[in-house]
C-alpha cells in the first residue's frame, strides 16, 4: 500500500504513471459519509434538534460557516497549480461537505436534503477518481507526451529560460539564460547532463553545455541523438599533397560532420599561436599509431615540411614504405635520445636564420626560413622522463622556429607527464582513456565541464577530443573521430606523390628515403638582400615560375669549394672583361652538363661548375644563381635536364632531357 511506482518511456514520446494508492479513491467517499454522520450528531447537539436561543444558534452557524469558507479557500488555493478538472472535482467536494454540514447541521435532515448531499458527494468523489486515474496528479507535469521530462523542464524554467530550440549539423541546440544570479555552469554538472541523457535516451556523451564565454548567464545545451562517430569516416586522401604545412591537415572529423583541422604553424595575421608541442594522449588500443600515421604522411606530403618520425617501440614495424618516405625515421632509444638532444641547438641555429632576414616566428612561403620541422614522437613517457629539462626547453622555444612536436603518451600521470612539460605544451589531444578524470590530465576544465567525457578507453578508436589552436573553443568539448584506417591506401598515395616530385627513390628494388632535410622551404630567388641580382631583368630570359616539385638546394648561401678531381674542358676560354648575359650563363651550364652526361657522369653538384665560375666569374655566376638554374633545369619546361637526387644538393643528369623525372627505379 502507498507504493508507487513509475515508468517511464521518453523515446516513444508517452509516459504512463500508475497508482497504487488506493486512499487517493477511498478518502473522499469515506470522509462524505463521516461528514453526514458529523452533521447529524451537530444537528442534535448544536443545530436543528437542539434548544439553542438565537444568539447560540448565530455563533454555532457562524463558527460553522467561517471555517467552511476557510476549507473552501484554501482547496481553491491549493489546486491553482492544478489542472482544471481536479481543481473543480476538489472544490466541488469540499464545498459540498461544507454546505452539506450547515443545512444538514441547521435545517435538519429531511429525505431530500440527504439525498442531494450523498448524490453531490458521490459525484465529486467520482470526478476525483476520475481525475486521479486518468490525468495522475492532475497538475501540470502530468504524464504527456514528455512524461517527466516536462517536470525537468518546468524545474529549468524556474530557473532559467530556455529559447527557440534549433537542430543544427544533427544536433539539438537549444539556447539557455540563467535567472539573475544564477550560474549556467550548474547546469554543466555531469549528474544533470546525465540525467537530461537519461530522460531523452541518448549516449551520456550526447548532451553538451557550452557556456558563453562571456557571460556566466547565459550558454547552450547540445544533444546529439545519434552517435555519428559510430562508423568512422571513409579517408578522403590526402589534403593537400604539394601545399603549404601552412594549409590545414585534415585528420578527423567532429561528431557534427565538420572537419577538424589541424594547423601547425602560427599566424599573427590571425592572431593564431603555432601549436609547438602538442600531447596526444590514449590508452593502448586507443587509435594514436593510427593518428600519427596519418599526420605523418600528411605533413610529408607538404612541400615546406620535413618530417622526423620516432617511434623506438615498435617503428621497425611499421612499414618499410613508410618508414622510408620519412626524412629521418628513428627506431632506436639512443639515436632518438641524441637527436631531441641536438634539437636545442637546432632550435638556435633555425632562430638565427629567420633573424637574420628579420623574422621573428617561422613564416609560410618565406623563402628563407628553413622548412618546417615535424617530430613525432611515439611512446614518449620514457623521454619525457629522462629528459624533461630538455623538453620544456624545447616546447617552450620550439614555436616560433617553425618546429612542431607531437608527444604520444597512454597516460598522463605525474609520474610520467610532469607539470612543467604539461603547462609549456601548447595543445592536448585525448583519445580513448579510462575515464574523464583521466582525461583531465590533458584538457581543460572547461571542457571536461562541458560534458568532454573520453573514457572510450579502446572501445572506440580513433576518437578524440581535441584542444589545439586553430579551432573554435566551443568545440574544444565536441567528440571527433579520425578516419577509418586505411594505411596502405595512406601511404599508397604518400609514396605516389614523393615519386612524381622524385623524392621516392628505389635503390635496388628497395625504397629509400630522401635526406634533404633543411632544405629552404620554397626556391631561393638569386641574390642577397642588397645584391644586384644577376638575371631578373634579361628580356631575353625571363624568370620561370617557381615550380614546387623542383626545390633548389638547402643553403645556396654556402660557398663553392672545388674538389680535387679531373676537370672537363668546356672548350671556353676566359675572356678579359668580357661579361656574360643571364641566358649565355645558361647555355654554358647546359653545355657543362651535356658534357659531364658525355663523360659518364651521372651526378652532379653546384661544386661540380667550378671551372665555369672561372670563365663567368663570380659576379656572373654567384652560389645562389648556380643553385637556382640548377633548379631551373629540373623544370619541364627546360628539358628537363637534371631531377634533384636523394642526397641533399645532388642532381642526376638525365639521359634524355624529355625522360619523365624521378621514375623509382632511376639511377642515383
Ligand atoms: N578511426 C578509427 N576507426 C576504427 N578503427 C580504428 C581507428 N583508428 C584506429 N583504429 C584501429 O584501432 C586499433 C588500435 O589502433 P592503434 O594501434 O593506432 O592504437 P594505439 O593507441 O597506437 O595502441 P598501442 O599503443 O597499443 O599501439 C587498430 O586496429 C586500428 O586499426
Amino acid at each position: 500500500m502507498g507504493r508507487r511506482t513509475y515508468s517511464l518511456n521518453v523515446a516513444r514520446g508517452a509516459a504512463s504513471e500508475m497508482q497504487n494508492n488506493v486512499w487517493a479513491y477511498v478518502v473522499p467517499p469515506v470522509a462524505a459519509v463521516a461528514n453526514l454522520i458529523l452533521s447529524g450528531v451537530l444537528s442534535l447537539v448544536w443545530g436543528a434538534y437542539a434548544e439553542a436561543d438565537t444568539w447560540q444558534t448565530a455563533w454555532r452557524s457562524g463558527l460553522i460557516l467561517a471555517c467552511a469558507a476557510a476549507i473552501v479557500a484554501t482547496t481553491w488555493a491549493v489546486g491553482r497549480a492544478r489542472k482544471i478538472e481536479l481543481r473543480f472535482a476538489s472544490l466541488l467536494m469540499s464545498s459540498g461537505s461544507c454546505v452539506g454540514l450547515f443545512v444538514l447541521t441547521f435545517r435538519g435532515w429531511t429525505r431530500d436534503s440527504v439525498m442531494v448531499y450523498l448524490i453531490v458527494m458521490a459525484c465529486a468523489s467520482v470526478l476525483l477518481a476520475l481525475t486521479k486515474l486518468m490525468r495522475g496528479n492532475g497538475d501540470d507535469a502530468r504524464t504527456g507526451l514528455f512524461g517527466e521530462l516536462g517536470e525537468r523542464v518546468k524545474e529549468l524554467q524556474d530557473i532559467g529560460a530556455t529559447g527557440r530550440s534549433k537542430a543544427i549539423d544533427g544536433r539539438v541546440v537549444t539556447p539557455i539564460t540563467m535567472v539573475a544570479g544564477g550560474d549556467f555552469d550548474t547546469l554543466a554538472k555531469p549528474e544533470v547532463r546525465r540525467s537530461i541523457a537519461s530522460a531523452l535516451n541518448v549516449p551520456a556523451g550526447g548532451v553538451r553545455m557550452v557556456g558563453d564565454r562571456n557571460s556566466v548567464r547565459t550558454g547552450q545545451m547540445e544533444v546529439s541523438p545519434v552517435d555519428t562517430l559510430e562508423n568512422p569516416p571513409a579517408w578522403p586522401g590526402l589534403s593537400a599533397p604539394g601545399g603549404s604545412i601552412a594549409d590545414p591537415i585534415r585528420l578527423a572529423v567532429y561528431q557534427t560532420g565538420k572537419p577538424l583541422p589541424l594547423l601547425l604553424p602560427g599566424d599573427p595575421g590571425e592572431g593564431r599561436n603555432a601549436v609547438g608541442v602538442l600531447i596526444l594522449l590514449g590508452q593502448s588500443g586507443s587509435g594514436k599509431t593510427e593518428f600519427q600515421l596519418f599526420l605523418a604522411a600528411e605533413a610529408r606530403s607538404r612541400r615546406d615540411a620535413e618530417v622526423v618520425y620516432i617511434d623506438a617501440r615498435k617503428g621497425k614495424q611499421l612499414p618499410a614504405a613508410f618508414r622510408n618516405s620519412m626524412h629521418l625515421m628513428i627506431t632506436d632509444t639512443d639515436e632518438a635520445e641524441e637527436y631531441l638532444a641536438g634539437l636545442i641547438p637546432d632550435v638556435s641555429r633555425r632562430a638565427d636564420q629567420m633573424g637574420a632576414h628579420g623574422h621573428e616566428q617561422w613564416t609560410a612561403g618565406c623563402p628563407r626560413c628553413p622548412k618546417f620541422k615535424v617530430v613525432i614522437v611515439d611512446e614518449a613517457s620514457k623521454f619525457i622522463i629522462e629528459a624533461e629539462e630538455d623538453l620544456v626547453e624545447l616546447a617552450e622555444s620550439i614555436r616560433s622556429v617553425g618546429i612542431f612536436m607531437l608527444l604520444g603518451v597512454q597516460r598522463a600521470t605525474g609520474d610520467r607527464m610532469p607539470t612543467s612539460v604539461r603547462s609549456t605544451t601548447g595543445g592536448a589531444i585525448c583519445m580513448g582513456v579510462k575515464d574523464a578524470a583521466e582525461g583531465a590530465r590533458v584538457l581543460s576544465e572547461e571542457t571536461i565541464a562541458a560534458g568532454a567525457d573520453p573514457g572510450w578507453k579502446n572501445s572506440k578508436p580513433g576518437a578524440l577530443y581535441a584542444e589545439i589552436p586553430g579551432t573554435d573553443p566551443d568545440d574544444w568539448s565536441l567528440p571527433a573521430r579520425t578516419f577509418k584506417p586505411d594505411r596502405d591506401a595512406v601511404i599508397g598515395e604518400l609514396v605516389a606523390y614523393l615519386t612524381s616530385i622524385g623524392e621516392y627513390v628505389t635503390a635496388a628494388g628497395e625504397p629509400e628515403a630522401s635526406h634533404d632535410a633543411g632544405a629552404p622551404a620554397v626556391p631561393v630567388p638569386a641574390g642577397e638582400p642588397g645584391e644586384v641580382v644577376d638575371d631578373d631583368d634579361d628580356p631575353e630570359c625571363p624568370p620561370l615560375p617557381i615550380d614546387p616539385e623542383c626545390e633548389p638546394d638547402p643553403d645556396p648561401r654556402t660557398p663553392l669549394t672545388v674538389p680535387n678531381r679531373r676537370r672537363i674542358d668546356l672548350s671556353i676560354e676566359p675572356e678579359t672583361d668580357q661579361r656574360f648575359s643571364p641566358s649565355q650563363i645558361r647555355e654554358i651550364m647546359r653545355q657543362a652538363i651535356v658534357q659531364h652526361r658525355d663523360a659518364g657522369v651521372r651526378q652532379i653538384k653546384p661544386s661540380s661548375f667550378a671551372q665555369v665560375v672561372e670563365v663567368v666569374g663570380e659576379e656572373g655566376l654567384r652560389p645562389p644563381t648556380i643553385t637556382k638554374i640548377l633548379g631551373e633545369f629540373c623544370e619541364p619546361a627546360r628539358g628537363p635536364l637534371l631531377r634533384r637526387a636523394a642526397d641533399r644538393g645532388v642532381y642526376v643528369i638525365l639521359d634524355d632531357p624529355a625522360a619523365q623525372p624521378a621514375l623509382v627505379g632511376a639511377a642515383t
